[in-house]
């Protein structure tokens, strides 16, 4: 019953793999079709050549139907005697071989285009899916099996391509052998077919099973993906109590249980091979047995018969592994699919906003009214918000740990979207292409500081492309970078190291809020962005801002008092609500973020 169903997994990956990459192929699927048969009726041409050719060697005048086609091939008719005959055959008999080499080399290259090209286009596909999936489910997902599916499962699913194509190609030459054979001796060339067909179906519980082994593969190698990106990224907390054994036994535990279905995986294939050379080891002695003494069939047919079943074993052998390795690779398809399915279901309709206004670089009034919103891990969130952040205001917003703080600060830049109610800028709606031009225009600086591993100058320009080296010195200068950056051996040009690394935090911070303040934004939300820089360096910071010439509106999370002196009003929040609304900052507003410090 289990076989069955995946035997029916099997058929139902495929056909969706199939139907995906002949969308891909369009033209080029027929163009590489076309090349697969030319390659073929080449070989077959050349491979009907052979038999007058052996009869003119051997003598033997009983090649039937062969010897009246040679006795009509042009070159027949020449005076030169057999000699020259024979030497004409030989020299056209090279040409197919050449002609041959050179359809064969066409036909790869265009395979390998395919290939490519559908590798491209499936990562690109899955990139777009990433891309339109909403935060809340992106927040979700597990860095490791993007990471994992975006780099080695896809590169496998091109492994699938080219075992398909191998695969076709394969069949389609050992079909027309088969033809061929059958012109030779019919009898002869059922028999074969019979027991090549009955080989393939004996194969089939095999395929499943290795097929199985080879999900657990991927499996396991996802898991060790995953153990692989914690450990390093847990290791100086490891290292710190002295806990690297724990991490150490648990990785090799993962490796050991993958090498395992490893070598699993490979003794199943090597099975399948053996049970397949057996199984046509048998077919072609049988073969050569009946027509040796049940068809008295003529020595040079019967020669270019065991030449044919020789070349046979070729493409069979190759048919059978890549039937093979195709069901090995289709579980690395499946998972990429399934995640661009899942994304897909979730994604956000992107109106398309030729039309929709730009938000100009003049700050604008936030009005929310009556929001909520709850994430669907924990149902947790915010709810009945009801206020408005006035244009150029400096907002406070403090609240103990869980209170809702992000989950606020993401609804205003629009990375989410309400349950209920509105977020409403300058008296628009936030939705639909709106979203997206709001956050064209707006800079954000959540609490995980991110950095590329580039250069400073790349990572200030990636919030601006077209800024100059003014522009960023100034951004520099107002988040208290200057000394930082010149002190730096290559300056705007230091490469920062893995997510700026080789930073200190508050040195992380403070080139992070120069990145934001590069868009010279009418909005810039700073959640607990500040937190690592020292006080009085924050404080020096922090008035820069609250005397930007271009007055943005500026949305502070932060848990220490000292963050807050510059704020014109301290929103606090508690369970999802804004619990106090304070437009000249009490003692007890800052005091409370005070207490979450
Ligand atoms: N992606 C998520 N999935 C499920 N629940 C979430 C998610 N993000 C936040 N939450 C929950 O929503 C609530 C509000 O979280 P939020 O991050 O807004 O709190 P916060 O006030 O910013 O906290 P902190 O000061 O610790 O950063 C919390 O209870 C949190 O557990």
């Amino acid at each position: 019953m289990d076989q069955d169903r995946a035997g029916w997994d099997l058929l139902r990956s495929s056909r969706d793999f199939f139907v995906d990459f002949r969308a891909h192929a369009r033209g080029d699927g027929l163009r590489v079709a076309a090349l697969i048969v030319l390659g073929a009726g080449v070989e077959g041409v050349g491979l009907v050549l052979l038999v007058p050719l052996l009869g003119l060697v051997i003598g033997d005048a009983r090649t039937g139907w062969a010897v009246t086609l040679a006795a009509h091939l042009p070159w027949s008719s020449a005076d030169g005697g057999p000699l020259v005959r024979l030497l004409s055959m030989l020299a056209c008999f090279a040409a197919l071989v050449v002609l041959r080499a050179v359809v064969l080399w066409h036909r790869d290259v265009l395979l390998a285009k395919l290939r490519l090209g559908f590798v491209e286009e499936l990562r690109g596909r899955l990139v777009a899916r990433l891309i339109a999936a909403p935060w809340t489910r992106l927040a979700t997902l597990s860095q490791a099996r993007v990471n994992h599916l975006l780099g080695s499962d896809i590169i496998l699913t091109g492994a699938c391509v080219h075992f398909m194509l191998q695969g076709a190609a394969s069949l389609f030459v050992l079909m027309m052998q088969w033809g061929l054979a059958c012109l030779f001796s019919p009898a002869l060339a059922a028999l074969t077919g019979v027991l090549l067909v009955g080989a393939g179906v004996a194969l089939m519980p095999q395929l499943i099973r290795s097929r199985r082994l080879a999900r657990d593969v991927a499996d396991a190698n996802l898991h060790l993906a995953t153990s692989g990106a914690q450990f390093l990224g847990g290791l100086k907390l490891a290292l710190s109590q002295n806990l690297q054994h724990r991490f150490a036994t648990e990785f090799n535990d993962t490796l050991h249980r993958l090498l395992n279905q490893q070598v699993a995986l490979v003794k199943e294939q090597s099975k399948s091979q053996l049970a397949f050379t057996t199984l046509a080891s048998l077919a072609g002695a049988a073969a050569i047995v009946m027509g040796v003494w049940a068809l008295s069939v003529p020595p040079a047919v019967l020669i270019v018969f065991v030449l044919l079943l020789a070349r046979m074993s070729a493409p069979a052998a190759q048919l059978q592994q890549g039937a093979q390795q195709f069901a090995n690779f289709l579980p690395s398809y499946e998972k990429v699919r399934a995640l661009g399915v899942e994304l897909a279901q979730d994604a956000v309709v992107a109106a398309d906003g030729a039309d929709a206004p730009h938000f100009s670089a003049r700050p604008q009034p936030i009005r929310f009214h009556q929001v909520g919103y709850r994430h669907p891990g924990s149902g947790r969130g915010v709810s009945g918000l009801d206020l408005t952040l006035e244009a150029g205001s400096f907002v406070g917003i403090v609240g103990a740990s869980g209170a809702g703080k992000t989950t606020f600060a993401d609804l205003i830049v629009g990375l989410t979207v309400p349950d209920t109610g509105t977020v409403i800028v300058g008296g628009q709606r936030l939705e639909g292409a709106l979203r997206r031009r709001w956050a064209a225009a707006i800079a954000y600086a959540p609490q995980e500081t991110f950095l590329f591993h580039d250069s400073i100058r790349a990572n200030l320009s990636w919030a601006h492309p077209t800024a100059t080296e003014a522009d960023m010195r100034s951004a520099l200068a107002l988040a208290g970078a200057t000394a930082l950056v010149d002190r730096l051996p290559q300056g705007l040009d230091t490469v920062v190291g893995a997510e700026g690394g080789l930073l200190s935090g508050g040195e992380r911070q403070r080139l992070a809020l120069a990145r934001a303040l590069m868009r010279r934004p009418p909005l810039l939300v700073l959640d607990e962005s500040t937190s690592a820089i020292d006080i009085s360096g924050e404080r020096t910071v922090l008035a820069s801002l609250a005397s930007l010439p271009w007055r943005p509106t500026i949305v502070l999370i932060a848990h220490r008092r000292e963050s807050l002196a510059l704020c014109d009003r301290v929103l606090e929040f508690a369970n999802g609500r804004v619990v106090a609304d304070d437009p000249h900052p009490s003692a007890r507003a800052i005091e409370a973020g005070q207490a979450q410090s």
